[in-house]
């Protein structure tokens, strides 16, 4: 899908609420007829005050309250109008608001990951927060202003050049002036070019402000400040100098066109007066000209606004652009005809990867040759120095990212042909670094099984050793995480996480060591959630302390993007290689960091681990 055809999409989307948009349109245009209406009043009153102007007491009273009546009726008519009009557009544009960021919601959920290891969360979250509002504000407000704004001085200026066309002249000059001017500034490379720069910064500034903020802790054990956090300056420095240079840019045009708008009337005075001087019929010109004086003020304020649209209109676009390449990111690709695996065993075959494509100057492949089998019911762990490649073979097997080389099969099925629900419910997994939603603890594990009833939350809860301390919460287990005080420690948001995977009941399992964080006894619950969820189970585990996959069936041992060794345990020990030097690094460093008090509390966790 191109971005052309995804404005397109845009437009689609917009045109589901055309009737309402339409609506809002004409209602606008009416609205701005009936604002003329209360002039012409002005102009036949003020026609029978002149006609009178001798003998007051023989004007036409009736006459001069019909027309007032006229436009006072024609004024209230307008301002329904208008409402109406702001009514349309504003359930148009709140729909079409909706639609669009459930879209791109959606959308950002089936792109691969590597499209959000690129793209900042600032940057994101900007184009679905602040790129859509602006199209919001633009449907709901700015479309009644803009068909108002042209609909006004075109029927006043038409008005006018039936009434008088020399003094219509008056106004045209210096308004065609005014636009011109602005044209030339916006149309101009340059000015294009500065704005877009623009739209940058600002995106810049915004995502390096979040990540700034994010990196608090990290900012605040160093003594780092906003000064030193140097990604950030530049953005606000750069943010500021392009302000500068649009300001700079625009200021001719901008002044010259605002104080023309505003000082019509300065036009139309003087041509006015040397007209009247040599004028035969000069009470039908004197009411011509009041009509001018009274109608110029009211022409300033539309065309201000038009000229605040267009820059709005300019943002706008812009914004749409960068939504239209959102959602022209290809999604992950599904098979056309998804197959089911039957059993569970995983299989690489030759797998090789790279993050970047072949012909980037930063290709480097993190993963070659990788051919391994994890029976089903077994587990298999991946061990090695950091770097490796452990983690990148877990993320293959989700599909975060698509092998360039090789195949990776489930049941001898590709997970390519699997189709990405199937495979989501295919395998669950837990991540070191554990994302809980700011929303209740049940919802939190619930997101395992939406169907799930309490009891089952519950049940698979007290299984990952969490039951305990969510009862202790203040709400139990409709409290909410992150609010009123209540945080989790990183063992226990582990154990939610353990909750949530057990309640799926995936037949594969995947697990980033998920107990590194946690204190003895937090890792001994730890263990025994995960016992519990790995039973049965085929597991792939990345392990960082060997001790934890001693039992494992197979365990590879993952350097450099190869599988340098493979094996269990025992026979690994035996090859007296990486994993060897391995082991004994990660016992002595056991007993290094145990004193004689923890040595007890060590073997009980050995004994536990054995156990287990
Ligand atoms: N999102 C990414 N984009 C680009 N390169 C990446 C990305 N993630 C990992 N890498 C690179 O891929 C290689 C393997 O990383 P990986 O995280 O798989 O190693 P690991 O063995 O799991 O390491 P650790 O034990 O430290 O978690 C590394 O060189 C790493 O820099």
């Amino acid at each position: 899908m191109n971005a052309k055809s995804e404005v397109s999409g845009l437009l689609q989307i917009a045109g589901e609420k055309k009737g309402l948009l339409i609506a809002a349109c004409v209602f606008s245009v009416l609205s701005s007829v009936l604002q003329i209406a209360p002039f012409a009043a002005v102009y036949v009153i003020v026609e029978e005050l002149l006609k009178h102007a001798g003998d007051p007491a023989s004007m036409d009273k009736g006459l001069l309250l019909y027309w007032g009546v006229v436009a006072l009726t024609a004024l209230a008519a307008a301002l329904v109008a208008m409402y109406v009009s702001l009514m349309c557009s504003h359930i148009a544009a709140f729909d079409i608001l909706y639609r669009l960021r459930v879209r791109l919601a959606d959308h950002v959920a089936k792109v691969p990951m590597g499209y959000h290891t690129k793209t900042a969360t600032g940057e994101l979250k900007k184009i679905i927060e602040v790129s859509v509002e602006k199209i919001e504000k633009f449907i709901a407000h700015q479309l009644p202003d803009i068909v108002g704004a042209v609909t006004i001085p075109l029927l006043f200026v038409g008005g006018l050049i039936w009434l008088d066309w020399r003094l219509a002249l008056a106004l045209l000059v210096p308004i065609g002036f005014g636009f011109w001017l602005q044209a030339r500034m916006f149309g101009s490379e340059d000015g294009r070019k500065a704005y877009r720069e623009f739209q940058y910064a600002t995106e810049e500034m915004n995502a390096t402000g979040i990540e700034y903020v994010r990196g608090m802790p990290a900012v605040k054990a160093f003594g780092v400040k906003a000064d030193d956090f140097l990604t950030f300056r530049s953005a606000v420095t750069r943010y500021r100098d392009l302000s500068l240079r649009i300001t700079d840019l625009y200021k001719t045009s901008y002044s010259v066109f605002f104080v023309l708008i505003s000082s019509l009337f300065t036009f139309v005075a003087p041509i006015g007066v040397a007209l009247a001087s040599d004028r035969a019929d000069s009470r039908a010109f004197a009411v011509t000209f009041i009509l001018f004086l009274i109608v110029t003020p009211s022409l300033s304020a539309p065309l201000l606004k038009l000229m605040y649209a267009g820059g709005a209109m300019r943002e706008i676009v812009e914004g749409n652009k960068r939504i239209a390449a959102v959602l022209a990111e290809a999604p992950v690709e599904e098979p056309l005809r998804p197959l089911a695996p039957v059993s569970y065993e995983i299989s690489f075959e030759q797998v090789s990867f790279a993050y970047e494509s072949k012909d980037s100057k930063d290709y480097k492949p993190a993963l070659r040759g990788i051919d391994f089998v994890a029976k089903a019911g077994e587990m298999t762990a991946l061990v090695g120095p950091s770097g490796g490649g452990k983690s990148t073979i877990a993320n293959l097997l989700l599909r975060f990212w698509d092998v360039q080389e090789g195949v990776i099969k489930i049941g001898g099925v590709p997970i390519r042909d699997i189709g990405t629900e199937k495979l989501m419910q295919t395998v669950s997994f837990v991540f070191q670094d554990v994302h809980l939603f700011h929303d209740t603890i049940e919802t939190n594990i619930r997101m395992g099984n939406a169907g799930a009833t309490r009891e089952e939350v519950e049940a698979a809860a007290k299984a990952a050793c969490c039951h305990d301390f969510i009862e202790k919460l203040p709400d139990g287990y409709d409290t909410k995480i992150g609010e009123g005080g209540t945080y989790l420690s990183g063992g226990e948001m582990q154990r939610v996480a353990i909750a949530r995977a057990l309640l799926k009941n995936a037949p594969i399992l995947v697990l980033d060591e998920a107990t590194a964080y946690a204190d003895a006894e937090n890792e001994s619950n730890i263990r025994r959630g995960l016992a519990e969820l790995a039973k049965g189970k085929t597991v792939l585990i990345i392990a960082h302390r060997l001790s934890s996959v001693r039992s494992a069936e197979q365990i590879l041992v993952v350097k450099q993007g190869q599988i340098a060794e493979r094996g269990t345990h025992d026979e690994l020990r035996k090859l007296d290689g990486l994993y060897e030097q391995m082991w004994l690094a990660h016992t002595s460093a056991a007993s290094w960091r145990l004193g004689r008090t923890e040595a007890s509390l060590a073997a009980a966790v050995e004994r536990e681990e054995s156990r287990s």
